[in-house]
């Protein structure tokens, strides 16, 4: 069974690598340039450096083409999907969807898979999220994540499982796309805290309050609690929290250090955290760790003035 995977940003490219021990993988890019490097090297050179594709892996900027594949993996950044969808939709609606970004949309304030089904309603719509680096993914090293799809999806967690990347399924999607969208926000948070030099134990203290923070907004919009415990919410906090390979903790880390930080990255949580605030202000829910990572980002407010206001809380019960 072909896969497609639309979008050869890292971890696009890292998805296709791996999916490709299982069968043909089509992998489809935008820009017809960027095909015909990555086709004639074998290499996505830019996003993901020392990864060969393997001989089954098509590159391919033709979307109709791609999309005949009956699985297609979705692997544009969150604040991009919403448009990719709308303008793709005769193509996509209908088809088996699995949305791969971590991420809410800040126009509309849905995570990836309730964007796919609103722009396509008859799509099987799926997401896949969990704690993996593309790096570490096509390398082959051990990784699991976490597949939220309808309770028949026992067939495309085979498919999208393969030696090295094992993948757990539960129909929680609203969990799983919350969890990996919110843990992007705390991992800025704890980058922010290192580099600053505020200290190992502050780290523990935000990463476990910020998860008190994402089970209180997700389970208010629907989530289960047990999905937040799981791989694609504490996995990943855990992950992105912890390590320089983390693109929101390394933003996070400059913004504590007072160093500039490449604008060309690709940082989730920075306009998550902003939605995360707008949703945050509609249901009621207290979010204080992303409402400081908000005003931090937008340079609102020091790391001094965060830290005093985080500290000087009312004191309350655990
Ligand atoms: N890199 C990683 O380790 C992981 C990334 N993710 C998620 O995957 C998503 C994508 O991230 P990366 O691949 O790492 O980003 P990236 O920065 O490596 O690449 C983004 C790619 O998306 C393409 N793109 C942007 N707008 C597009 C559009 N409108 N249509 C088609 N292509 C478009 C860009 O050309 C680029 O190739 C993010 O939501 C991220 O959170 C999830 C797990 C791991
Ligand atoms: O989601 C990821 C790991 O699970 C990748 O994290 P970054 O986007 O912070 O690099």
């Amino acid at each position: 069974m072909t896969v497609a995977v639309l979008g050869a940003g890292a971890f696009g490219t890292a998805l296709a690598i791996t999916l490709a021990q299982n069968g043909p993988v089509t992998l489809w890019a935008r820009d017809a340039a960027k095909v015909a490097e990555i086709a004639r090297t074998r290499l996505n050179e830019r996003r993901l450096p020392g990864c060969p594709l393997p001989e089954n892996v098509a590159v391919t900027a033709d979307l109709t083409e791609a999309t005949r594949a009956p699985v297609i993996l979705l692997a544009v950044p969150m604040q991009q999907t919403a448009a990719f969808l709308t303008e793709h939709a005769a193509l996509l609606d209908g088809r088996v969807l699995v949305g791969c970004s971590k991420g809410i949309d800040l126009a509309s304030g849905r995570g990836p898979v309730a964007l796919i089904s609103d722009i396509c309603p008859a799509a099987h719509a799926a997401i896949l999220t969990g704690p993996s680096f593309a790096a570490d993914i096509a390398r082959g090293l051990p990784t699991a994540l976490t597949l939220a799809c309808d309770e028949d999806g026992g067939a495309l967690q085979a498919r999208l499982s393969t030696p090295s990347l094992r993948l757990y399924r539960t129909s929680d999607k609203t969990g799983a796309e919350l969890g990996g969208a919110l843990k992007n926000v705390i991992a800025i948070a704890a980058g922010v805290v290192i580099g600053a030099g505020l200290g190992d134990s502050a780290r523990a203290a935000l990463m476990t309050r910020g998860f008190a923070e994402m089970v209180r907004i997700a389970t208010h919009l629907g989530a289960r609690a047990e999905t937040l415990a799981g791989l694609s919410g504490f996995g990943d906090l855990v992950l992105t929290c912890t390590s320089v390979q983390s693109r929101n903790f390394r933003f996070g880390h400059a913004l504590g250090a007072g160093e500039d930080f490449d604008p060309t990255t690709t940082v989730e949580g920075v306009a998550t955290a902003r939605a995360v605030v707008d949703l945050a202000q509609r249901t009621g829910i207290d979010m204080p760790v992303a409402t400081m990572v908000t005003a931090l980002a937008a340079k609102k407010m020091t790391v001094a003035e965060a830290t005093h206001a985080l500290l000087s809380r009312p004191l309350k019960e655990e």
